[in-house]
């Protein structure tokens, strides 16, 4: 999979040099391009916003220097690329959309800024390519990179050879529709308390009906919206 990112801070994304995905860039299962949209302005002061039409407070996105970026991230557009702009108006990103994502062969983070980018930016880049707003929540956050970081992070790990044991994709909060069962290790009893005596049982079957019985338990009282 190629990922490009258009961004006007990309030494935000450094952090993608390490770890997992850092890994998986090394062995070329995942191609990383960050890109700056300043490089894509042509006036002395680099200049990627200016006021709203309309009125309103803060600074839209120049439309100009998104089309050039975007010209040049796309290319003649062979490989179907899916651009996705992070927004509050966005569809909100779930563990469904990471693995229909983490099909697909190119995808670009669109990484807005200040009030947000002008409208015209996502109706031209349509006509090209698949276009998504995605939002991971309803709070305000001052651009896309943190969505940007986190949506990459959600996909890249499911690319087969990104994670090294794919079993450990599998019993996750989430993935079954349900949120994951409660985790213990060594040692048995910590400051007086203990690990579930089934745990210890070595009866896989008991083990496995507790897990899923904690699942239902948990996710009825954490999050019954997820529930059928
Ligand atoms: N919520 C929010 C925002 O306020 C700004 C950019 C992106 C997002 N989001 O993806 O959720």
């Amino acid at each position: 999979m190629r990922i490009d990112i258009v961004t006007i801070f990309p030494t935000f994304f450094d952090v993608l040099d390490i770890s997992l995905l850092g890994k998986a860039r090394l062995s070329g299962i995942i191609e990383l391009g960050v890109h700056d949209l300043r490089d894509h302005t042509h006036d002395r002061h680099r200049t990627v916003d200016d006021t709203p039409y309309g009125g309103g407070a803060g600074m839209v996105m120049k439309p100009e220097p998104w089309g050039e970026a975007l010209d040049h991230v796309l290319g003649d557009g062979a490989d179907d690329p899916v651009v996705i702009f992070p927004s509050p108006a966005g569809e909100v990103f779930t563990q469904a959309i990471a693995r229909e994502l983490a099909q697909e062969q190119h995808l670009v983070f669109g990484c807005g800024r200040y009030e947000g980018i002008d409208q015209r930016v996502f109706d031209d880049t349509a006509a090209r390519a698949r276009v998504r707003l995605m939002s991971i929540g309803d709070y305000v956050l001052n651009g896309g990179e943190v969505a940007t970081m986190a949506m990459i992070e959600a996909v890249g790990r499911l690319i087969p050879g990104v994670v090294g044991n794919p079993e450990s994709l599998v019993q996750e909060s989430h993935e079954d529709g349900l949120l994951e069962y409660p985790s213990y290790t060594k040692p048995a009893e910590w400051r007086g308390h203990a690990v579930p005596p089934v745990l210890l049982s070595g009866n896989h079957g008991a083990i496995a009906t507790w897990r899923h019985e904690q699942q239902l338990e948990r996710t009825r009282r954490v999050r019954p919206d997820l529930l059928p």
